[in-house]
Formats: C-alpha cells, sequence, structure tokens
C-alpha cells in the first residue's frame, strides 16, 4: 500500500510581499491604530498597545502572562513551541490567531480593571450595524416575503455566503474594498447538494405553527462575522426552523473578541435587537429568532476551541461529537475555511471531499476568498480565474465558494 503522501507546506507569513506577510505586518499594526483611537484608553493600554505593536513588526512572540486564565490551553495549543520565535516563523494561522489574543491582554479586556469584558472592536461593529446598507438588505425582506419558499430558501443561502464579504478586518486596511465592484463570481458552488442533506421541507411548516414540522435534525452553524454577516446567518436559520429544514439550529459563535469582527454572544444580541426593531418582515424574523432562542430551537454556543489557532483536524471530541451528531455543519467564512481544509498550500483542484475527510459529519463551506488557501476547484475554473486576474482571485473578497462533503 504506496504511503499517504505528504501533505503540502503550511502557510507562513515569512514572505515579504505575500499576503500572509502583509496582514502580520501591516494589517495588524493598522488595527492596533484603530483600537487605540476607539477608546479613551489609559496610559497603562497605550504602553501595553505600543508593546504588542512592536512585538508584531520587529519582535518574537511573547508568553502570555503567567496567571493567564487560559495560560495551559494555550501551551496546549503549541504556546511553548512558539513562543520566543518570530511571529513570521510559525503558522500563519496560528501567529494571526495568536495577535487577537494578545491584543485582549493589551487592552485589559480579561484584566479586573476598568477595561475588562469590553469588546475592542464594538465600535466598529456598531457603527456597520447601524450604517444604512444594514437597512437597504433588512428592507429587502419585504419583497423577498412575497416569492416561493424555495426561492426564499435560495436568496437566504446566498445573503449568508455574501454577507461573509462584510468583514472590518478586511476593510480596515482595505478601504476600496467596499468600493471595489466586486465581480461576485461563484467558483464552486454545491448548493443543491447542501439543500439535499436537509429534511425536505414540512408542508404544514411555514404557517408560522413550527409545531407542526416533523422532528428533524439539527444544523449546526459556525458563524463568522457579527453584524451584516450574523443577520443573513440567522435569517437563514430562521427559514430552515420555520419550513421544517431543521428542528434545530445550533449556532457556534466565538467566547470573546476575534479578528475584529467575529461573532460574540453579545452580537448576537445585537443582532436580534436590530430584526426586532427593524420595520417590514425583518421584525417577524427577528421576534421568531427570539422565541426560538427561549424555547431551545435555536441554542448559541461559545467554545474555547472556535477562537483558538488550531485547524479543525484537531478539534475537541464534544465538538467532534456534536458536528457527527448534525445533518450538517454549515461552516462561515474565510479563517474557518483555512482552519477546515487546513491552511496549507494545496493545489487549487485538491478535492474538498479529501481534505475534509476528517470531519466528523456533512459539511458544508460558505465563503468568500480572503486569503490563500483554496481547494476543490475544477482545472477549467482555476485556470479562467488565472487568465483573468492571475493570483488575486484568491484575496480579493471578490469571488465565493459553496462546498459540501456529505
Ligand atoms: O472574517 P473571515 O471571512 O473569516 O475573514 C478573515 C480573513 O481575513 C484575513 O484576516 C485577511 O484576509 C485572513 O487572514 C482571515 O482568514
Amino acid at each position: 500500500m504506496p504511503d499517504t503522501p505528504a501533505p503540502p507546506p503550511v502557510i507562513l507569513g515569512d514572505e515579504p510581499g505575500s499576503f500572509p506577510h502583509g496582514v502580520l505586518a501591516e494589517r495588524h499594526p493598522a488595527i492596533i491604530r484603530q483600537v487605540r483611537d476607539a477608546f479613551p484608553y489609559d496610559r497603562a493600554v497605550h504602553r501595553a498597545l505600543d508593546a504588542l505593536l512592536e512585538s508584531c513588526v520587529k519582535g518574537v512572540i511573547e508568553p502570555l502572562p503567567a496567571d493567564a486564565h487560559d495560560g495551559e490551553r494555550w501551551r496546549d495549543w503549541g504556546l511553548d513551541a512558539y513562543a520566543g520565535r518570530s511571529w513570521f516563523d510559525v503558522p500563519w494561522l496560528w501567529s494571526e490567531s495568536y495577535f487577537y489574543r494578545r491584543l485582549l491582554d493589551a487592552v485589559g479586556y480579561f484584566g479586573t480593571g476598568v477595561w475588562q469584558g469590553i469588546d475592542p472592536f464594538r465600535p466598529f461593529k456598531l457603527a456597520e450595524l447601524d450604517a444604512p446598507e444594514t437597512d437597504e438588505e433588512l428592507a429587502v425582506l419585504d419583497t423577498l416575503e412575497t416569492r416561493p419558499a424555495d426561492e426564499r430558501a435560495r436568496a437566504l443561502l446566498h445573503g449568508s455566503l455574501w454577507g461573509n464579504r462584510a468583514d472590518l478586518g478586511f476593510r480596515l486596511s482595505d478601504a476600496e474594498a467596499e468600493q471595489r465592484d466586486a465581480a461576485p463570481g461563484l467558483v464552486a458552488d454545491d448548493s443543491e447538494a447542501l439543500w439535499s442533506l436537509l429534511p425536505a421541507p414540512d408542508r404544514g411548516a411555514g404557517t408560522g405553527d413550527e409545531s407542526a414540522a416533523a422532528p428533524t435534525r439539527t444544523v449546526c452553524l459556525i458563524a463568522d462575522n457579527a453584524g451584516r454577516e450574523l443577520i443573513p446567518d440567522l435569517l437563514l436559520a430562521a427559514h430552515l426552523l420555520a419550513h421544517g429544514r431543521a428542528g434545530r439550529v445550533v449556532l457556534q459563535v466565538k467566547p470573546y473578541p476575534y479578528y475584529v469582527s467575529d461573532a460574540t454572544p453579545a452580537d448576537v444580541v445585537d443582532a436580534l435587537r436590530k430584526l426586532t426593531r427593524a420595520p417590514g418582515a425583518a421584525a417577524g424574523y427577528g421576534r421568531r429568532l427570539w422565541e426560538a432562542m427561549a424555547d431551545g430551537r435555536l441554542t448559541v454556543r461559545a467554545h474555547p476551541f472556535s477562537a483558538g489557532p488550531l485547524p479543525y483536524a484537531e478539534l475537541p471530541d464534544d465538538l467532534r461529537a456534536e458536528f457527527a451528531a448534525a445533518a450538517v455543519t454549515i461552516v462561515k467564512g474565510d479563517l474557518n475555511y483555512r482552519r477546515l481544509v487546513g491552511d496549507r498550500r494545496w493545489p487549487p483542484t485538491t478535492p474538498f471531499a479529501e481534505v475534509t475527510a476528517y470531519f466528523p459529519g456533512p459539511v458544508a463551506a460558505l465563503r468568500t476568498l480572503k486569503s490563500e488557501v483554496i481547494t476543490g476547484l475544477s482545472a477549467r475554473t482555476e485556470a479562467a480565474l488565472v487568465a483573468a486576474e492571475v493570483q488575486r482571485w484568491r484575496t480579493g473578497g471578490t469571488h465565493a465558494l459553496v462546498q459540501v462533503r456529505p
């Protein structure tokens, strides 16, 4: 039996001029500057932010404070092996993730002072939630309500997919991202396979009497960004519950602020309040979601692993069991895609099913492309993308994919 070939190398940020290097050397300092200006932080926080900035650009990975509540966990995740090394010389996935954990330390998020538990990205998240574009997107629901259920389902799935473009970390240092007239190209579309994993629509469902819906299975949704991505995710969840496509939706969010715009439980509540206070059909979605949370059909989880630096191949047993029992686990966004397939230099035509064979249950990725890793493309699609955009299609946020491993 020939040995299984070694996987391609893990992506590092050690190549000046490369995308990962730019994220570590330019985007992270930009995020530190934006966070510093967003709050009336005291001198101690400013000193800590200066030290982190120095460390990011010229220094090495520092260990967590000795009294860090999650020190043991980060040591299990590899901190002892990486402390003392350059941010650019360890797996990019790991160093990027650890940057956000160190940023929370610098602003006193886990401390005992006035900044304890204050999300350093909250101003950016609230500004997005209150932006006119968000109201415009919610107003579309009034029109959508007049369409047949299967058309609504497809529209809400696409809303969840393209909601991933709204990513503050991606935009904070790429201001043109919003203005760029994205040529929204789907580089892979397994949407029909995704729908086939879900129970058939319940004929009586959608009548508002969800109790009529057949007892169906759980859909896990590993969320990504708050605001204009989380709202479409919640709308999709509401539709699945209302139409018998899921008996329960488990929404996995982050236990603390992460990657600027990643959703926390507080962001879920903000999104629900936004919906319930919106005019038109959006308020009905908000009320149904609020009730579903209250009766357990919508469950929100915030597992520590969700804000960790490891690939999903290293899922802890409790999450493995949860995903194994689900009809499908929908994995949202670019970072989750990197964790799902492994942040490696896969040939783009590497089968998605091959790199996700370890995943304990059926899995679907909904992602806009914002980093280099890619799998599951046809040779024809790859050739067309390269001919049109060289390698820009990988990181510009203008292309997306729906990939499924049943
Ligand atoms: O919010 P998303 O879709 O996970 O995107 C986060 C992505 O943005 C970046 O920080 C920069 O593109 C990536 O490193 C990361 O995977």
